[in-house]
């Protein structure tokens, strides 16, 4: 048996792993309350510690597993457990893709939505993409007595994990790792810690310290050095208290501006701004979107539109409008348009679109929107989407349940939901991307 008892003590009960939760942990029963169980997998039986009773059901911490699921596959990465990167490594890809299509399934039926005739919503299969193809990252770096630790957290834990390699991220990536985490040396004392955000742009790395403490001369000539070394793009910093929305990250090093592909379009993000984790998965989406909405016969709406990932793409075939709340987001977009001869098939708008959102009147000058959210989902949005009349939108999400909620308010309004595709750019995790259409 792979997993051994770990840790005695505390309330402890054997238990039947039932099934496997919205999270990816496995669920079982005891005293009537569901006990979720991290890296157990359904039909297991295991000796698990239960803490944190809450009337929504126990924590459960798996002590040893008595029987072992058929699904049960030897993880590929030596930091899996520690590191809250990966907490499914242990499920085979078939079970796994099956589950996580499942969960769209679920959050779907939880709300009532069902297909275009009236049946079971017409889900694809999941589309995976590749290991290491993960091109931006937040990591946490913490200072110890004898260096610094750069990693990710456990899962609901304080606990770091230095990172040495790692099966998602690209591979270029796990390279800048111990460079970063020695130059790191110069900036964080003894328990400080920070947080570095790296993104491999399509002509370099372009790496965002954010700590308490600014970086003093050593730290910035050991940053810099690392930069020249490792040929980093661009090396800024920030507060980690100030949003990057409230001050601009101040340069330490910049050898040439990063920037990413929107389809031809070569936009410069600003540091740490939104964009889709992997090229692969980006290139999915805007395939379902622009396939989806360049027929629309006119004008088109991209709202939470970032730094116009589906704007570009679009305005190859259609007027695009783009709204965005990050004013920087909008900035780089802006600046893309220009640079590119797009201004005036793009325009673009910063606003808030929790508080101000767009009345159904404004949305009827669009022949397809496509909204794409973060976790909290587009409630107000959808509600006046639903109140509209455009004739098709596309709904991208990084929440299977926010996006059903915003399903079920669009279907209540009259949409037909036509299609779901799953797009998983967090492989062996429990976050899912998907790209849905609705039609009238
Ligand atoms: C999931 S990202 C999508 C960005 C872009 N569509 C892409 O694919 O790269 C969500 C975007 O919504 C923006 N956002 C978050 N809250 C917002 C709000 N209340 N109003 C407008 N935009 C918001 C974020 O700044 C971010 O750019």
């Amino acid at each position: 048996m792979r997993r051994k008892a770990r840790r005695g003590g505390g309330k402890q009960a054997e238990l039947t792993i039932e099934g496997l939760g919205a999270r990816g942990d496995g669920v079982a029963q005891h005293d009537g309350r569901p006990v979720f169980v991290p890296f157990a997998l359904p039909g297991e039986r295991a000796r698990v510690k239960l803490t944190g009773a809450k009337s929504a059901g126990y924590k459960g911490e798996l002590i040893e597993l008595l029987s072992e699921s058929a699904d049960r596959v030897e993880p590929v990465c030596p930091h899996y457990g520690p590191c809250g990167g990966c907490t499914l490594q242990h499920l085979a890809p078939e079970a796994y893709r099956t589950w996580k299509r499942q969960q769209v399934l679920n959050a779907l039926q939880r709300e009532g939505v069902r297909g275009p005739d009236g049946g079971e919503p017409n889900v694809a299969e999941l589309t995976v993409v590749p290991a290491g193809t993960r091109r931006r990252a937040t990591l946490t770096a913490k200072a110890r007595r004898d260096g610094v630790d750069l990693g990710f957290h456990g899962r609901e834990s304080h606990v770091l994990e230095h990172i040495t390699t790692c099966y998602v991220l690209r591979p270029r990536l796990v390279e800048v790792l111990p460079g970063l985490s020695n130059a790191l040396r110069h900036l964080l004392k003894g328990g400080e810690s920070a947080s570095v955000t790296l993104l491999d742009a399509d002509n370099g790395v372009d790496v965002l310290v954010r700590s308490h403490r600014p970086p003093g001369l050593d730290a910035r000539q050991a940053l810099a050095a690392l930069a020249e070394q490792q040929d980093l793009a661009r090396v800024t910093w920030l507060p980690i208290e100030l949003d990057p929305e409230e001050i601009e990250a101040e340069p330490v090093s910049i050898r040439r501006p990063p920037f990413v592909h929107f389809g031809e379009i070569a936009v410069e993000p600003e540091p740490g701004s939104f964009l889709q984790p992997t090229a692969e998965g980006q290139t999915a989406l805007i395939e379902a979107v622009t396939g989806w909405l360049k027929d629309a016969g006119g004008p088109l709406a991209d709202f939470y539109a970032g730094c116009g990932t589906f704007t570009f793409p679009l305005a190859r075939y259609q007027p695009v409008h783009a709204v965005e709340g990050e004013r920087a987001a909008i900035a780089s977009l802006w600046q893309a348009a220009r640079r590119n001869d797009y201004a005036g098939p793009v325009t673009a708008e910063v606003r808030d679109l929790v508080e101000e959102p767009p009345a159904a009147e404004e949305l009827d000058t669009f022949a397809g929107v496509v909204f794409d959210p973060p976790r909290a989902g587009a409630k107000a949005l959808a509600r006046e989407l639903a109140d509209s009349r455009v004739p098709t939108v596309v709904a991208v999400s990084c929440n299977a349940n926010t996006f059903a909620r915003d399903a079920r308010l669009l279907v209540e309004g009259g949409y037909t939901l036509a299609e779901v595709r799953p797009i998983d750019q967090f492989p062996w995790s429990g976050h899912l991307e998907l790209v849905a259409r609705f039609h009238r």
